[in-house]
């Protein structure tokens, strides 16, 4: 799975020919404000059908304009559908393959992008959610069965919360309660067996980028882990009342990372911190590699900020090795250590303007 050209129209201030990309790795260079991170944005845009720095998607149409457009084609085990996602006055739509696309499920499975940039660092010490994001969109892409089970716990859950916002009698409540236990196992199950996966897999990048001792990856279900989930709802009803909400389940999941014993955030120096980071997601592609036999489109924003050269090289030949299309930003190019790779693509930007190095 690899983005063959990419087109670009009245996205934010990119303009250019068709892009001829690499199924290797990508090197996208240029001044601050050149419009580096702005290629990324339109790629996970593709592939997640949401942007990972604008809430609303109008933002980045081109000012002046009333419409952006982002097209590829793709290499899907050697067919080559076309990938089209536009904004306009009407809102956001896409297609794939000559159809309308109803989902974002579907522009997951064609082009499955991964991310990491400078605020990525809050994937270990900000909140939950975007640890349980990294866990689902692995799972999502791995089992085919994963996202119907949770669907189905989202279901129970909303119905459970409506119930307790409506002031439903405890009789009501069982009965959301005992479907929301049930749907919560697969789930539990799912994710307990991808964390070991990616635990397994981390050690080794972790290994390879920053020699810091044992590490482990902690599952945290969402509930105390020797209860049944059904009992703990049942006792927490008048709590979770007044709360308006479920404080218990897999909704609550999460996962912490530890060396040497000690939760990372108290023990790692910001370099270091990104460079967990970044094995966390070499070893979630790693794991797309093998659950699914493809590669995935790893976008790495500013790689060198934060790393010393001996860091920047064994990154670089990390990637090199996890068997994923990439694309790097960066304001120096010279700063990146690209011998471990075949025919890079090499694609500058001065202000906006995008054009392919030779
Ligand atoms: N909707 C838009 N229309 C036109 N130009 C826009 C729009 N949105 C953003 N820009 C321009 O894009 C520029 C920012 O681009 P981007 O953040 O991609 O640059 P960058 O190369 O990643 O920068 P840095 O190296 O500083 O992080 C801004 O200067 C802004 O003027």
């Amino acid at each position: 799975m690899a983005l063959v050209t990419l087109e670009l129209t009245d996205f934010r201030h990119l303009r250019g020919p068709l892009l001829a990309c690499s199924p290797g790795l990508n090197v996208v260079s240029g001044d601050n404000a050149s419009g580096k991170t702005s290629l990324l944005e339109a790629v996970y845009l593709l592939g997640r059908g949401k942007s990972f720095r604008a809430a609303r998607l109008e933002e980045a149409i081109r000012r002046g304009a009333e419409a952006w457009r982002v097209v590829a084609e793709l290499d899907i085990d050697g067919r080559h559908p076309r990938l089209g996602i536009q904004r306009d006055a009407s809102g956001f739509s896409a297609r794939f393959a000559g159809e309308p696309v109803a989902g974002l499920a579907t522009l997951a499975r064609a082009l499955p992008v991964l991310l990491l940039t400078p605020d990525s660092h809050r994937l270990l010490d900000g909140g939950p959610k975007q640890r349980r994001r990294l866990l689902d969109w692995g799972l999502f892409q791995a089992d085919p069965a994963f996202i119907g089970h949770w669907r189905r716990y989202d279901l129970a859950l909303r119905q459970r919360n409506a119930a307790l916002r409506q002031g439903v009698a405890a009789r009501g409540l069982a009965v959301w309660e005992a479907e929301l236990a049930a749907a919560a196992l697969p789930l539990d199950a799912a994710r307990r067996g991808f964390c070991a996966a990616l635990e397994a897999r981390l050690g080794g990048y972790a290994d390879a980028l920053l020699d810091l001792g044992e590490l482990r990856l902690d599952y945290h279900r969402g509930w105390h882990r020797e209860r049944e989930l059904a009992e703990v709802l049942a006792e927490g009803r008048e709590v979770d009342r007044r709360f308006g909400h479920t404080r218990s389940g897999p909704h609550r999941a999460d996962f912490g990372v530890r060396v040497g014993g000690r939760a990372v955030a108290e023990s790692l120096s910001r370099g270091q911190h990104k460079l967990l980071v970044t094995a966390l997601v070499l070893a979630q592609a790693a794991l797309y590699r093998a659950h699914c036999g493809r590669a995935c489109t790893l976008l790495i924003d500013d790689l060198p900020a934060e790393l010393d050269r001996p860091h920047r090289a064994r990154v670089m030949r990390c990637l090199a090795g996890v068997g994923a299309q990439v694309f790097v930003t960066a304001i120096e190019p010279a700063s990146l250590d690209t011998e471990a790779w075949e025919a890079p693509a090499r694609f500058h930007l001065d202000d906006g303007l995008i054009t392919k190095l030779i």
